[in-house]
């Protein structure tokens, strides 16, 4: 038998406390909380000492079960602020994306209060709706703010060493409480208060005090409004430095914007990167389910949304994502979240009943699915792509959305598959592996992901699977090359060298396919984040004349 609760000697009733949770919660009931309690520093002890028991427990027992499970539950700590600083720490060492959260609080990786209780060894109470939004947005927005915070936070520091030395954790806290003040504009003595506590609970006193000092200096020069600013001006390198501090952008990416696209229209990129990310969705016909019903749901749902003006089964949405999540229409597979600019890769693909396309990276399926859609039951969507797990998605996503019966997988690396097989198909979709310049606003983390060293590699891999998508082509058939970049190098400069060592394709303009205000010069589709509101996107349509 396991015991119910492991108990240590009573000390301060305001900081930790150990549950009995005898299965309270998997019946719905309230966790009894005549429990026993600790302070802080017994409570860090007795973690330690609780770890060990369990894992002694556990290798005895093979497993803990629920009923037996001890929880340390704290309910001084804000909720989204402890969820926040772990789900931080967990992106910054690679373990987790700063995506949405589901409707159960739990992130991509797994229970986000499992997490916490791991790292800081206590849980908070369960988060509500409005801490999951408050976390999605402080995750999000401190991330992409990190290069500003990191900046102010070291301006504020006693000396650079304390500032390099600051423990992950602290340094996590200190980014959301400049985040909540300078960002979001919560009161900020609250906000002082709040994250004070958070430090002193997960840390230490003395990491308190430190937060507190910071923070306190911080408010000061918020009202007398002089918060520290590079100044933009030395030579060209000194001046990228400083805007990609006041923007919060790898220096590198921006020394890039400004050479291709010029001082003002990075400014404007690098500020939409910023901003909160907008959201499309898109009806699922397959299913029956039109733009009209998806409308009808989100008008129930009160989440305000705009019709999409370039494609028919689109609707644009700002806020309300919890609530669509919530509402079970992604789940149920009547609607995806798809971007604009995804979808109009898609229709300059062209796809009509009968014909067989090969959608050559096709993971986790955006892009087949939609393509599924036009074919009416007849023809076949061929999906390759080298990632098991992905295309394991598409698989079922395809079922769910009730397009399986035109959607096959292949599980392969394309340059080998095209090798292999002498089957030529009537359009080949390429939607290669890109470094995602132009979804910085939905993946906030990414920019700080990707390295220069990247571009080089992506734009060898680029070439070669062009040349392993062209082979699959049908004389007359259509090569579409596309990504979510907004690079020249991974765009045209791409297809231009492709031209050269594939005299048999040429242009097809874009024009007859997309709006006129997405074709370039050259007849290529382009979408711009900061003009059209939406992701970066870039694709070209060649037709292979022998
Ligand atoms: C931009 S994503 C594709 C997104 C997809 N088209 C959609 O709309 O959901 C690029 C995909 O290329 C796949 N990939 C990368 N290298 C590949 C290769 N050598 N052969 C086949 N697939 C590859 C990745 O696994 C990834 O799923």
């Amino acid at each position: 038998m396991l015991p119910q609760t492991l108990s240590i000697p009573p000390v301060n009733p305001a900081d930790t406390f150990v549950v009995r949770t005898n299965l309270a919660k998997n019946v719905g009931r309230k966790p009894n909380n005549s429990a026993t309690i600790s302070t802080v520093q017994c409570a860090k002890k007795y973690l330690n000492s609780t770890r060990s028991r369990t894992a002694t427990l556990k290798s005895k027992e093979g497993h803990l079960n629920a009923a037996s499970k001890t929880q340390k539950v704290n309910l001084e700590v804000s909720p989204h602020r402890a969820v926040s600083a772990v789900r931080l720490m967990r992106i910054e060492l690679g373990g987790a994306f700063a995506d949405l959260l589901n409707e159960q609080g739990k992130g991509s990786g797994g229970n986000e209060m499992g997490y916490v209780e791991r790292t800081l060894g206590f849980r908070t109470r369960d988060l509500e709706d409005r801490d999951l939004r408050l976390v999605t947005e402080i995750v999000g927005g401190t991330i992409r703010w990190r290069r500003y915070l990191d900046y102010l936070i070291l301006s504020l520091c006693h000396d650079e060493g304390t500032f390099r030395d600051m423990e992950p954790l602290l340094l996590q806290i200190l980014r959301i409480g400049f985040y909540e003040i300078i960002k979001l504009e919560m009161p900020p003595y609250a906000v002082v208060d709040e994250n004070v506590r958070l430090a002193k609970v997960a840390l230490r006193p003395g990491a308190g005090n430190m937060v507190n000092g910071i923070l306190r200096k911080l408010v000061l020069l918020k009202e007398s409004n002089s918060f520290p600013s590079p100044e933009v001006n030395g030579d060209d390198r000194q001046q990228a430095r400083a805007l990609a501090t006041i923007y919060s952008h790898p220096v590198w990416m921006v020394r890039r914007w400004i050479k291709h696209l010029g001082r003002e229209e990075a400014i404007r990129l690098m500020m939409w990167n910023n901003k909160d990310p907008t959201f499309s969705l898109r009806a699922n016909v397959a299913k029956g389910f039109r733009r009209s019903h998806l409308v009808e749901q989100l008008e129930k749902l009160k989440v305000p949304h705009e019709l999409s003006a370039h494609l028919d089964d689109f609707v644009r949405i700002r806020t309300g994502m919890q609530l669509i999540i919530q509402s079970g229409l992604l789940k149920d597979g009547l609607c995806s979240v798809q971007d604009e600019s995804a979808g109009m890769v898609v229709t300059l693909v062209n796809p009509q009943p009968g014909e067989s396309i090969l959608d050559c990276c096709a993971a986790p399926g955006g892009k087949a699915l939609f393509l599924a859609t036009f074919l009416n039951g007849q023809g076949m969507v061929t999906a390759v792509d080298v990632n098991a797990g992905r295309l394991r998605i598409l698989k079922e996503t395809a079922e769910l959305h009730q397009v399986h019966n035109v959607v096959t997988t292949i599980h392969s690396d394309l340059r080998i598959f095209s090798n292999n097989s002498h089957i030529k198909h009537d359009k080949v979709l390429l939607d290669a592996p890109c470094s995602g310049l132009g979804v910085l606003s939905k993946r906030a983390d990414l920019r700080w992901n990707r390295r220069l060293e990247d571009m080089e590699e992506l734009k060898s891999l680029q070439d070669e699977l062009l040349d392993s998508a062209s082979s699959m082509v049908k004389p007359g058939g259509a090569l579409i090359y596309s990504t979510c970049s907004i690079d020249q190098e991974e765009n045209e400069e791409r297809i231009a060298s492709f031209l050269l060592r594939h005299p048999e394709f040429v242009v097809d303009a874009a024009d007859n396919y997309v709006p006129h205000e997405f074709v370039t010069e050259r007849g290529f589709y382009r979408s711009n984040p900061a003009k059209h509101s939406m992701d970066g996107a870039f694709a070209a349509r060649l037709i292979r004349s022998r």
